[in-house]
């Protein structure tokens, strides 16, 4: 069953949808986490939980994305021990039974496997290896799951530092966003210890739909990277249709409806075309993470001389969002970049 699962990786989603004593890693995990490879100063945290789970996970970063995944993880009750920079975001956890800690070494020094859900390469590095960092409570036996969207390099670094302490590491962006992440319906990006793969599966399933484990480290990041610059150009290349069909005397809620109809239908333009039309942008991606996401798609273009020109244009319409105050609204505010250079 191990094997079926790290070589066929998307496995249908109610496979999973057992409760967790009963899937089939279950006694899998137990064994691997609850007994001699967990430190004495760990072993009384890891010992089996409530409603029979098998071990304590820990939550760092709870903004727009990890606030719902750990949430989701505690209603499936887990027992989860949350830790976040801003400390009022985990009142409403703890209201529903998290457990706090007060950094991020001292969550990973109580919980077996925790995962990071942070802004960018600099905070999930800092997060996981600064002074406080995770890496100061990891020990063998333990692992640490980096959900975080970063580059290649940054995850390597990562990687090293947490697995030279004896603990696993395994990388694991998502794809989708805020709606995906509170429905559990995330697509996990994953690579890295095979081991913690596993392990973590039934947790991955708990937040997401599906996953895939593309081998080393670097891999999911990389995936994730592509994923979202393709993504980003998409969303700049519609913003410029909405606005043309608009100064042609269209009705761009039509122009929605067409799309929506035909060979380029995205779930993105039928969800976010209408209020981009009314100029609404509500955060559930926020612009500056999809800036800092193009950023570090083209370096990774760069780094193997891959022209990506619709990409580098696309960049600088979001740095040019960012100049004009947009960076916490949704990344389609771009459209207003436009506008912008229209009317200049
Ligand atoms: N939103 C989305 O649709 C998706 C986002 N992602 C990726 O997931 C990650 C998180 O995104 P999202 O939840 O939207 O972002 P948010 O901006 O809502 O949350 C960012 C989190 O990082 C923390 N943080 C930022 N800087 C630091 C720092 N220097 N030290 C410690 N903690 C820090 C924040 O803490 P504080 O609360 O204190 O500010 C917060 O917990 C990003 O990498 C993003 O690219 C991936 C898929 C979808
Ligand atoms: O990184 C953000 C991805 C958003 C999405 O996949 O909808």
């Amino acid at each position: 069953m191990a094997l079926y699962t790290t070589f066929c990786p998307q496995l249908p989603k109610q496979f999973f949808k057992l409760p967790l004593s009963s899937h089939p890693f279950y006694h899998h995990w137990t064994s691997r986490f609850s007994s001699s490879t967990v430190s004495s100063s760990a072993a009384s945290s890891n010992e089996a939980s409530r409603d029979g789970f098998p071990a304590r996970i820990g939550f760092l970063g709870l903004g727009i994305m990890g606030l719902p995944m750990a949430q989701n993880l505690i209603k499936a009750g887990c027992d989860v021990t949350v830790w976040n920079r801003t400390k009022s975001k985990c009142d409403h956890l703890i209201s529903m039974g998290a457990k706090y800690e007060p950094s991020p070494q001292e969550v990973a020094s109580a919980c077996t496997v925790t995962f990071a859900m942070l802004a960018d390469p600099d905070s999930a590095l800092d997060v996981a290896c600064g002074k406080y960092g995770a890496l100061h409570g990891m020990t063998e036996g333990k692992g640490y799951v980096d959900v975080s969207t970063v580059d290649d390099t940054t995850s390597k670094l990562i990687s090293q530092r947490i697995k030279s302490t004896g603990a696993s590491f395994l990388e694991a962006p998502v794809s989708g966003s805020k709606k995906p992440a509170e429905d559990g319906q995330l697509i996990f990006l994953t690579a890295g210890d095979a081991t913690l793969y596993e392990m973590v599966s039934p947790l991955l399933d708990i937040m997401g739909k599906s996953r895939f484990y593309l081998g080393e480290i670097g891999n999911g990041a990389s995936m994730k990277l592509v994923v979202n610059m393709i993504m980003g150009s998409m969303m700049a290349s519609f913003s410029e249709g909405l606005l043309l069909s608009e100064k042609v005397g269209l009705d761009p809620n039509v122009l929605v409806e067409v799309v929506s109809q035909g060979a380029i239908s995205a779930p993105m333009f039928s969800m976010k075309g209408p209020s981009m039309v009314q100029s609404k942008y509500p955060p559930a991606f926020p612009l500056k993470h999809q800036q800092k996401d193009m950023r570090l798609a083209l370096g990774l273009a760069e780094s193997v001389s891959q022209p990506t020109p619709i990409a580098a244009a696309a960049n600088e319409l979001y740095k040019a969002a960012k100049s004009h105050g947009l960076s916490d609204q949704d990344f389609s505010a771009v459209l207003e970049a436009l506008k912008t250079k229209l009317e200049n």
